[in-house]
This record gives structure tokens, sequence and C-alpha cells, in this order.
């Protein structure tokens, strides 16, 4: 086998979450309870455990794992927008997120603002935004929306935007949760072949989705996680049949593998 560099390092990941108990969640409360002495209530969620594995460039790893399991937080991690709490992440390329898809959006401004806004943070020049936009209009086919204020979109539409910018922006690395469930049936079967498309052109890919045959068709390979720990991880067919036999079953049946 020919030896491929990674594009994604995920060694030794750990991401603690800290939550604020208290009922006043507020400056002022922390510094009152803080002068007399007493504790701020937090609590930790330990969402990632120990997470280790690596993305080849031009590759398509695919997450899967029961609610909890973490997967949005390696996501969040892996894009930059998560600190690791411990632990490595290394990434080689130009990540595009369609991360909560059209984070960054500003719904007062128009969809054709928003493109030229969301390009220019991704790094493009001016001259490219220009020259991209006809075809991300084209693709979201939002007709005359395009010009209206994003509080006006449907949720729908909302998503078909973010995805068009994201995937036009030529990433090297493209991380996707859930993106296959933005839009109508027609906007997920373009949304398929354009994904199908960037990986024609090398792109490498970070993928979560609870709809197991979209993740076996598009990943060479799949990771499992279970409540922060990476399970296992392998050939796609043969960790989904894994994990569909786990949810048949319940927690006994996992076997912790070491990687
Ligand atoms: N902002 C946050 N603050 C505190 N805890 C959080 C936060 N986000 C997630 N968690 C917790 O971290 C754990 C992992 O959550 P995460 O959203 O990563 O799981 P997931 O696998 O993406 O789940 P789902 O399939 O339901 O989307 C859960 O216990 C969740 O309650």
């Amino acid at each position: 086998m020919t030896h491929v560099d990674p594009a994604i390092i995920v060694d030794d990941l750990h991401i603690t979450y800290k939550v604020n108990l208290e009922r006043k969640n507020s400056l002022k409360n922390a510094l009152v309870k803080g002068m007399k002495g007493e504790k701020v209530n937090y609590r930790e969620v330990r969402a990632l455990r120990g997470v280790t594995f690596d993305v080849p460039k031009g590759q398509c790893t695919g997450v899967i794992g029961a609610n909890g399991a973490g997967k949005s937080t390696l996501m969040r991690a892996v894009a930059g927008i998560l600190p690791p709490t411990k632990g490595r992440i290394e990434i080689d390329g130009k990540v595009s997120t369609l991360l909560a898809l059209g984070v960054g959006f500003n719904t007062a401004l128009t969809g054709r603002e928003n493109v030229v806004l969301g390009g220019l943070a991704a790094g493009l020049t001016r001259a490219e935004v220009k020259a991209k936009f006809d075809e991300i209009a084209a693709f979201a086919d939002l007709g005359d929306f395009i010009d209206m204020p994003m509080r006006t979109y449907s949720s729908g539409m909302f998503s078909r935007l973010a995805f068009s910018v994201s995937v036009h922006m030529e990433p090297d690395i493209l991380i996707i949760d859930e993106a296959l469930s933005a839009g109508d049936a027609k906007f997920k079967e373009r949304a398929g072949q354009k994904m199908s498309e960037l990986m024609g052109t090398a792109g490498t890919m970070l993928l979560v989705s609870h709809a197991l045959g979209t993740i076996q068709e598009l990943s060479d390979e799949v990771i499992w996680l279970h409540k922060g720990r990476l399970i296992k991880r392998g050939e796609p067919k043969e960790i989904c049949d894994a994990y569909l036999e786990f949810l048949k079953v319940g927690d006994d049946s996992i076997v912790m593998e070491d990687f």
C-alpha cells in the first residue's frame, strides 16, 4: 500500500465542557460568591475521552455514534472552534466547515452580502469572491431570495446557501455535520453529487451523519464513537454493521479496541 500523508491527525483528544449550574449565571454572582468564599457550582461534561485517529489526504472518514457520543464536539474541535482540553489536533490544509450550517451568517444582511462576507472570511480575495458568486448563487438556487435579508429565509433555504458557500471555497478539508439533511430531496441529491465531486478533486472529508447509507457510500473509513470514546475504526460496512448490532443489543456488546 502506498503511504499517504495525513491531512488530519487527532491524538489522545480530550474535550471537557464546564457547565455552570448557577441559576444566576452572571459575573456579579460569581464575584459575590467568590468574596463570600463560596464555590460557584460547576459540572464537568467529558465529551471526548482520549480519541485518536487520522484521516489520510484525499480520503473521507465517516463518524457514527449514538446521541451524545461526542461527534459534534469532535467536528468542532477539528474545525478549530473548540480548543482541546488535552491532546493534539494537527491539520494540514485549509478547512471549510458545514458545521452548524451558516454560523457566521448575519441574518439582517441579504444572502448576497453574506456570501461576500463568508468568502472574505474564508480568505478569498474580493476578486475571487466576485468570480465565484454566480456559481454559489446558482447552486443554492434561491431565485430572488438571494437579495432578501436572510431572516426571511426558511431553514432549508438557509442551509442551501450555507452548503453552497462552504463547498465553493475550494477547501482542502471539508467537515460536514449532517449537511445532507439540508434542503429538500432534490437539493440533497445535488449536495451528494457535489460532495462526490469534491472528493474526486482530492478533498479530504470528515463526515458526521446518522444516515448510515450515506456514510457507507461516501466514506473510505468509519470511526464509531460512544460516550466520548472511539470504539471501533475500520472498513465502513464492517463498522456500520457492528454499530447496528450494538443498537439492537445495547451497551454490553461493545468491545474496546486499542488504537
Ligand atoms: N456546549 C456544551 N456544553 C456542555 N455540554 C455539552 C455541550 N455540547 C455538548 N455537550 C455534551 O457533550 C456530550 C457530547 O455531545 P455531542 O453534541 O458532541 O454529541 P453528538 O454525538 O454530536 O450527539 P448527537 O448525535 O445527539 O448530535 C454530550 O453529553 C452533551 O450533553
